[in-house]
C-alpha cells in the first residue's frame, strides 16, 4: 500500500500562502506516496487550481453528517467535493474538543463522506489524563468502536484512521517509537477483528508534532503508513523533506 503524507493547515492559510503549495508540488513532481493538503474550506477551490496537474490531493477538515440544509456555517460533505476535495478529516481532537463531537457524531459524518465519495481520514487520540492513567488503548479502542462504522461497505483504502495523542499536537513532544508501535499494533488488531482480512489494507497514519528531524524514524515504525502533519506542514521546506520520508518509507 502507499504511504500517505497528509497536511492538516487547521485555521491557517491566506492565498498568499498558495505559493507554498505550488513550490511543494515543484518540488515532488512524482513522490512515491500520496500527497494530501486540506487547507481551511475557503481555499480548497483556489488551491485546486494551484496544484492541477500535479500529485497534490485536496481535503477538507471537517463535513457536516447531511448533504445540505439549514445548517449555517457547516460545510457538506458533497460541497468538499465539489469544490475539488478528495479526502476529508473527521473526529480531529480540535473538533472533538471545541465542538463537542462525539463518536457518534464523527460515526455520521463518516458515514457522509463516504456516501460523498471522499476518503475519511478519522482522528483517535488520548489525553494526557487518559495516558498518565494508562488507558491509552482503552481511548482509542472505544474510539474506533463508537466512531466507525460496523461493516467496511467501502474499499478499505477509503477509510484512514490516524492516530493522534492530544498531547503531542503542536507540543514538540511524541511518544517513544515502541509507543507508537504499540498503539498502531493495537489499532490494525482491532480493525482486522472488527473487518477482516481487508482490514491490512487500510492505512494508519501517525500525527502529533511530526517533523523533519523525526520523520524517518517514525514512518520505520510497523503498521505506520503515513502522517497527518500540522504546522510542519506550512512550509514546503518542512513538508518536503516529509514527504521524502515517507516516499522512501
Ligand atoms: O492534524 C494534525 C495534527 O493535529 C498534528 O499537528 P502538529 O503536527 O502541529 O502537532
Amino acid at each position: 500500500m502507499r504511504n500517505l503524507a497528509a497536511g492538516n493547515w487547521k485555521m491557517n492559510g491566506l492565498v498568499a500562502d498558495l505559493a507554498q503549495v505550488q513550490a511543494l508540488a515543484k518540488a515532488h513532481p512524482a513522490p512515491d506516496c500520496d500527497v494530501l493538503l486540506c487547507p481551511p474550506a475557503t481555499l480548497i477551490s483556489r488551491m485546486a487550481d494551484a496544484v492541477a496537474g500535479s500529485a497534490v490531493m485536496l481535503g477538507g477538515q471537517d463535513c457536516h453528517a447531511n448533504a445540505s440544509g439549514a445548517h449555517t456555517g457547516d460545510i457538506s460533505a458533497q460541497m468538499l467535493k465539489d469544490a475539488g476535495a478528495s479526502h476529508v478529516i473527521l473526529g480531529h481532537s480540535e473538533r472533538r474538543a471545541d465542538h463537542g463531537e462525539s463518536d457518534a457524531i464523527v460515526l455520521a459524518k463518516t458515514q457522509a463522506a463516504l456516501f460523498a465519495g471522499l476518503v475519511a481520514i478519522v482522528c483517535v487520540g488520548e489525553t494526557e489524563a487518559q495516558r498518565d492513567a494508562g488507558q491509552t488503548l482503552d481511548v482509542i479502542g472505544a474510539q474506533l468502536a463508537g466512531s466507525l462504522l460496523a461493516q467496511l461497505d467501502c474499499a478499505p483504502n477509503d477509510l484512514v484512521i490516524a492516530y493522534e495523542p492530544v498531547w503531542a499536537i503542536g507540543t514538540g513532544r511524541t511518544p517513544t517509537l515502541e509507543e507508537v508501535g504499540a498503539v498502531h499494533r493495537f489499532m490494525r488488531a482491532t480493525l482486522l477483528d472488527r473487518f477482516g482480512a481487508a482490514a491490512r489494507e487500510m492505512r494508519l497514519l501517525y500525527g502529533g508534532s511530526v517533523k523533519p528531524a523525526n520523520a524517518t524514524e517514525i514512518f520505520a515504525v510497523p503498521e505506520v503508513n503515513g502522517a497527518l502533519v500540522g504546522g510542519a506542514s506550512l512550509k514546503a521546506d518542512d513538508f518536503g523533506p516529509i514527504v521524502a520520508a515517507l516516499s522512501r518509507g
